[in-house]
Order: structure tokens, then C-alpha cells, then sequence
């Protein structure tokens, strides 16, 4: 529990130097803000045709592999509310966390981990900790949440119902667009987990790293965040997202590039920290189910002559053990996890 990063790091005038990162594995001071990442308009509008708004996911589907929605379903209050609770959460007596603490990530349950997947196998340390828990179906999961704050449950209940209705929404839009049948998506995305990622504020941002550098493994994320850190890399360049309020970023994840037979990208991206506040990304992540035989492979309609196809059939769980292996190799890594899946 010590090793909480938010459980030692208040008041500290320099990092310890297990979280010094080496040169090539920092942020580097010229990242900015891109303005060019699209932001997209979900209201219901009849100036706005549905199609109109399909290409618009498309696009930056296909370009940046992330964009942020506004006017999504999800209310502000409920959003807002998320906010003071993780917050709660984060700054409670470590005694109170003890309950979920867990030296490692997991990929099923509910853990509070720091640092990377295995603080254990590190070098050099993140300055983050993580809350993972799964949250479909919500009576089957619920009762390995955190028992505080009291209204824990109930509050994170209410509002993973609705991010689910978003999300489905959202993954409708792309798979009209795909050209997919009607609910192509729902037997890829029967896991629904979310993982609250808490930076205490960092005496020298420059030195360390929130999170590194990686693609998630998953299908689809939905990201809310309190204040600037999530960048993602296009081209070789990192480049900053506005932390619009209220917005929710939309990262695509590895299995949609693959299932689109990489008409869509997946987004690279990683967080860095500040020194002046503290730094919450609340994370929704649909995927298909890490517990049973799913198998995953590019959409028969996609596959044509013009378009063959570009990636293995596989077991997801396969996948999840590669790219954990991945993330657990020494830096510097070649290649990326997707590479083993292509034809
Ligand atoms: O904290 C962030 O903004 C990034 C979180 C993230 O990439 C993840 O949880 O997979
Ligand atoms: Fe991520």
C-alpha cells in the first residue's frame, strides 16, 4: 500500500529516483495542444443529417484513431459527480483503499495498483495509481467495488449505465458506417471495465511519466479527464488533447482496427503529469470478454478482393497475453503488439 504514489507523494520536493525516466522515455518539453483533433457533435439535430455525423466518426476514425464527442447523453452532473468522488476516492486514508489494493494489475475483478502493469518487473517507475473494475453485468460485479465512499456503487452503478448507452451509440454510428449488420458490435463488446487513473501532482513533470506510451488492447474507449495530460502520437508526433469539459475522448482500440481490417486506426497515447494539481482520467472500455473463447478476426464484409484480408482469426485472451508480455519486455521494444496478427 506504501507504494501508492498517492499515498507518499504529498509535499515531496523532487521525485525519488526510481521514477526518473531516462531521456528517450520522457515527454519532452514541445508537445502542445492540437486543435486539429476532431471534436464531434452528438446532439440530435435536424440541420445534422445521421450520415453527416457517420462520416465524421469515420474520418477521424481513419486519421487520428481518436476524437472527442460533446452533446453525447451523458449528463454533466453525472460527469461532475464522477469527478468529486474519484477525488474522494484518491485522497482517503490508505486504510480505506486496503480493500482493493493489489501489488499487480488484473484483468478481471477489481484492483488498485501504481505504476505500470507489474511495479514489481519495473525499472523506472510511473507516477500514477490505477482503479480497474469490471462493470457489466453490474450485479454480478458490483459487490468487488470499493465499499467507500458509501455511495461508491451506487453513483458508479448509475453512471456505467449510461456511458454503456453512449458507447453502444457510438459503436452503431461506426458500424453503419463500416457497413456492418445492424449490432455487428455487441458479441466484441460484452466486457465493459473501467480503469480511473489518479497522477498526483509531480515536483518535476519533466523527469517522470504518468503513463507510457501504448495502444489499448481493447475494442473502443471512452475517456473523461479533469485537467490537460492525455496526448497521442500521429505520424511519429505527439501532439496534446484539449481536456474539453464534459467531453468524453474516444480512443479506438486494437481489435477495431482489426475487425475493420484496418479501415480504422487504433491510437497510440500516453499522460503526463503537472505540478500544480492533481490529474484523474475516468476510462469506459468495451471489449470482448477476457474470460471466455471469443474469437476475433477482420468482418467477413470487409474482406473483399480489392481489401484482403489484413489479420490473423484469433483468441482474444491470446491477444491480451501478447500484449501484456509486450509491455512487460525491456525498452527499448521493436515493433508493436498488433504486429504478430498480421497477414
Ligand atoms: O490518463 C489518461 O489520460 C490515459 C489513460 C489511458 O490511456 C488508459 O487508461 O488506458
Ligand atoms: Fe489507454
Amino acid at each position: 500500500m506504501a507504494l501508492l504514489v498517492s499515498s507518499w507523494s504529498n509535499g515531496v520536493q523532487s521525485i525519488p529516483k526510481d521514477y526518473i525516466m531516462p531521456p528517450e522515455r520522457r515527454s519532452g518539453d514541445f508537445v502542445s495542444v492540437c486543435d486539429e483533433i476532431p471534436v464531434i457533435d452528438l446532439q440530435e439535430n435536424p440541420k445534422i443529417d445521421r450520415s453527416d455525423i457517420i462520416q465524421q466518426i469515420l474520418k477521424a476514425c481513419q486519421e487520428f484513431g481518436l476524437f472527442q464527442v460533446i452533446n453525447h447523453g451523458v449528463s454533466e452532473k453525472m460527469m461532475e459527480d464522477m469527478r468529486v468522488l474519484y477525488h474522494e476516492f484518491f485522497n482517503m486514508p490508505v486504510d480505506d483503499k486496503l480493500g482493493v489494493y493489489s501489488e499487480i494489475w488484473r484483468n478481471t475483478g477489481c484492483s488498485l495498483y501504481t505504476s505500470g502493469f507489474t511495479y514489481a518487473e519495473e525499472d523506472v517507475h510511473y507516477w500514477k495509481d490505477t482503479l480497474k473494475h469490471v462493470c457489466h453485468p453490474l450485479e454480478e460485479h458490483t459487490p468487488s467495488w470499493p465499499e467507500k465512499p458509501a455511495r461508491y456503487r451506487e453513483e458508479v452503478g448509475r453512471y456505467a449505465v449510461e456511458v454503456r448507452k453512449m458507447g453502444f451509440k457510438i459503436l452503431d454510428l461506426i458500424g453503419e458506417g463500416l457497413g456492418l449488420s445492424e449490432g455487428y458490435f455487441k458479441g466484441v463488446s460484452q466486457d465493459q471495465a473501467m480503469t480511473i487513473n489518479h497522477y498526483p501532482p509531480c515536483p518535476n513533470p519533466s523527469l517522470a511519466m504518468g503513463f507510457f506510451g501504448h495502444t489499448d488492447p481493447n475494442l473502443i474507449t471512452f475517456l473523461q479527464q479533469d485537467q490537460y495530460g492525455l496526448q497521442m502520437c500521429k505520424d511519429g508526433k505527439w501532439m496534446g488533447i484539449d481536456p474539453i469539459p464534459n467531453a468524453f475522448v474516444v480512443n479506438i482500440g486494437y481489435q477495431l482496427e482489426i475487425i475493420s481490417n484496418g479501415k480504422l486506426k487504433s491510437a497510440e497515447h500516453r499522460a503526463v503529469t503537472n505540478s500544480t494539481a492533481a490529474r484523474t482520467s475516468i476510462g469506459t472500455f468495451f471489449g470482448p470478454n477476457p474470460s471466455l473463447p471469443v474469437v476475433i478476426e477482420p468482418a467477413k464484409e470487409l474482406v473483399t478482393s480489392t481489401s484482403p484480408q489484413m489479420f490473423k482469426s484469433y483468441q482474444y485472451t491470446d491477444f491480451l497475453v501478447d500484449f501484456l508480455a509486450y509491455h512487460r519486455k525491456p525498452f527499448p521494444r521493436s515493433g508493436t503488439p498488433l504486429d504478430p496478427y498480421r497477414l
